[in-house]
Parts: structure tokens; sequence; C-alpha cells
């Protein structure tokens, strides 16, 4: 029997590709588990519908998918500007603030869903939250320049609070190495920051390179379910 969390993966991404993906569009494939439904459904309506699409990656994952899916593969030299970018996260809050980089994707993902007109997420809803640390305990993914690393640590619990950990790799000795060659740092931030100026804080600390906070740049959310039923949300307006 299919996973729960799967099933509502597999919901999500079908809507939003059936939804936003049209004929002749430049498409930002994203990373992690739940895209790999998206380019199945992707795959189903270039058969089907004959649709043409370019898949610009955000990681080396992404890239084998499009590849292996045999989908036209293109860069952001030959495209810079993307029509639409689809990606999971690990969490989403009302504002639809996300954190991603759970997989150690971020930076490409986030350069990816900058340069496209509108991005879009896909999850399973027991992402949907509230606040962001609320189902998501692993913390803020953070992408930083290797021989940085400890300084970078010590500047974020002096600057934010809270505990880092730098993510070590499993069946590799020492950490994780990124798809850009660097390291990457799980914040655990305490309460509920001002995410705007903890994104701003963490970007003026030397070495840092990327953070998996995206603010402001999903246009929807698509919350699926384990019985297949989705929800899409626009974000809240944030109180001044
Ligand atoms: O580093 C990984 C990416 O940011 C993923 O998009 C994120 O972790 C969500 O992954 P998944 O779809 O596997 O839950």
């Amino acid at each position: 029997m299919e996973d729960q969390a799967q099933a509502g993966k597999r919901a999500a991404a079908k809507r939003a590709v059936d939804e936003r993906i049209r004929d002749n569009q430049v498409v930002g494939i994203g990373s992690g588990t739940t895209i790999v439904s998206a380019v199945e459904r992707l795959v189903e309506r270039v058969r089907d519908e004959k649709l043409s699409v370019v898949c610009i990656p955000t990681s080396f994952q992404a890239r084998q998918l499009i590849l292996e899916n045999k989908l036209p593969l293109g860069t952001l030299e030959q495209y810079p500007q993307l029509d639409v970018a689809i990606d999971g996260a690990d969490e989403v809050d009302a504002h639809l603030n996300l954190i991603k980089g759970g997989g150690g994707c971020l930076t490409q993902e986030k350069i990816i869903a900058s340069c496209a007109k509108e991005f879009y997420v896909i999850a399973d809803d027991r992402k949907d939250t509230a606040k962001l640390g609320t189902y998501w305990k692993k913390g803020v993914p953070i992408e930083v320049v290797p021989m940085a690393y400890r300084p970078v640590q010590l500047k974020i619990q002096q600057q934010l609070g809270g505990k880092t950990e730098l993510r070590m790799a499993h069946r590799k000795a020492g950490p994780i190495v990124t798809d850009n060659g660097n390291f990457i740092i799980d914040w655990m931030f305490d309460g509920t920051p001002d995410w705007v100026e903890a994104d701003r804080k963490l970007h003026c600390i030397p070495g840092v390179l990327e953070t998996g906070l995206f603010l402001n740049m999903a246009k929807a959310a698509y919350f699926g379910t384990s019985d297949g039923n989705v929800s899409v949300r626009i974000p809240e307006i944030s109180p001044s």
C-alpha cells in the first residue's frame, strides 16, 4: 500500500503540474522526493498532450530525473528567465514562507525559483503549518563555504541564538558536501524569529552562501492529503 505521505505528495504534484504548466514553457524542476511525482506527471502530459517544455534542474538529482525521463534539459545560461518553477518544501507557514534544504539542496533551488515568473510549492499536508518549526524540527539549513563553517556556527549562535550543527554524511566519513562543494549547517532556532530579519542577518555573515528560508517567493502552495484531496493556498497578507 502506498505510504500516506507519498499519496499526498503525488496528489499535490499532479494538480500543480496540471494547473500550472502550459505548452512552450521553460520549467524549473525542484529537488527531493515530491518533485519525482511532478516529473512523472509532466512526462505523462508531454506524451499524451504533446506538450513542449524545457526543464531547468535545481540539483544533480533533478538533472538526473530530467535525463532519465527523456525530458528536454536546459540551463540558466540558455534560459535565464523561466516561466514557472515547481519544488517541494520541508515546511510551509501561513504566509507561504518555506524551510527548504532538508535534502541538502537549497542554493540552486533558490536561484531557479528567483528566476521564474511563478514559483509553486508542492507538499503533503503534514508540512502545512501556522509557524515554521512546528513540524520540521531539524532547523534551517544554511549552505556555507567549508573553511568558514566553524566561525559561521559561532556567529549564528551569538547573533541569532539557538544551536547549530554541521550536517554529517551517512555512508561517507565527515560532513555532507553539497552540489556546489559546500557544507550545510542546520540552525535550530529558538521560538519564532522574525524571518526576514533572521535571513538578512544570516546573509551578512561572511561564509554563508545561502539559506533554506524561502520568504515571499511562492505564489501558491499545493497540499495533498493521503486520500488524494488537494488544497491550494495563496499567501496570507502579513499583519503590518
Ligand atoms: O534539499 C531538498 C529540497 O529543498 C527539497 O525540496 C525539500 O527538502 C523537500 O523534500 P521532499 O520533497 O523530499 O520532502
